[in-house]
């Protein structure tokens, strides 16, 4: 494909397997990463997405497989609870992961990130000061203020109300269509996949990667409502219903218990 010809993967995973005990999560799965784009995980709750995301940051080790990095890339990370420091400020937090690449004077990437964020009001309040979503876009900034190479996202919008959860998606948009920094997204939600993606991977507990989506529309163009866009969501919804048809006979022995 055109894209992947232009673009190289920063991370690649190949053949990764990985158990907990006799638990087999993680079978034979490749995925690949590339430089620029939003790549979004879906599957179903259990299927290994964040025990995947793990290995490809480095967090963890896969049992068998390799995973490939291009370079030595800076890695940032988006957890669906906010992870603040509560004994410093808004800007205390920022500086506090800048210090760790020297790039604590760089106040005005700083500046940029508190206005776009709409936090720039806050930056000496303290998390507990803040509310849910702005506490949620304050950890999505940080990720940023460390001008890392990618960033690894898992389920950022998970328990946000609608309207949260819509500003936080743009704010993620407008950030990654300025700076190009590659994301890797984890989430539950088609809806954001789709407004965000250039490509979309479906991940199966013990089948790896069962489809991969790749989106050629531009972002800036996308809407829920059109019709190109209603037929990647019916391709999403196909896969999720086959995850769920393999469990119908759990439903039927359900049955005979009431
Ligand atoms: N450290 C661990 N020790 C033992 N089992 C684990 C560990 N981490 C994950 N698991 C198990 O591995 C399976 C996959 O977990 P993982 O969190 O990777 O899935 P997930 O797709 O991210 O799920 P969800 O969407 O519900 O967050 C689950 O059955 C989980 O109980």
């Amino acid at each position: 494909m055109f894209k992947d010809q232009i673009s190289k993967p920063i991370i690649e995973l190949r053949s990764i397997s990985k158990s907990y005990g006799k638990l087999a999560v993680l079978k034979e799965v490749d995925l690949k990463i590339y430089q620029r784009e939003v790549t979004c995980l879906l599957g179903h709750s259990g299927s290994g997405k964040t025990t995947l995301m793990r290995i490809a940051s480095s967090l963890a080790r896969p049992d068998f497989g390799q995973v490939i990095k291009n370079g030595d890339p800076r890695f940032a990370y988006v957890f669906q609870s906010p992870r603040l420091l509560p004994w410093q400020t808004a800007e205390e937090n920022l500086l506090f992961v800048q210090k760790n690449y020297g790039l604590s004077k760089e106040k005005k990437l700083r500046d940029l990130l508190f206005e776009i964020a709409d936090l720039a009001g806050f930056r000496k309040a303290f998390p507990a000061q803040l509310s849910g979503g702005m506490q949620q876009r304050l950890e999505l900034i940080r990720a940023f203020a460390v001008k890392p190479d990618l960033v690894f996202l898992d389920e950022p919008f998970k328990s946000l109300d609608l309207q949260t959860k819509f500003n936080l998606r743009q704010l993620l948009d407008v950030i990654q269509q300025q700076s190009k920094t590659t994301l890797f997204l984890i989430t539950h939600d088609p809806e954001a996949a789709l407004l965000l993606a250039d490509r979309i991977y479906f991940l199966a507990k013990e089948q790896g990667i069962t489809k991969e989506i790749v989106i050629n529309i531009p972002r800036s163009s996308r809407k829920i409502s059109s019709p190109q866009i209603s037929t990647y969501l019916e391709e999403i919804i196909d896969e999720f219903t086959d995850l769920v048809d393999q469990t119908n006979y759990q439903l039927d022995n359900l049955k005979e218990l009431f």
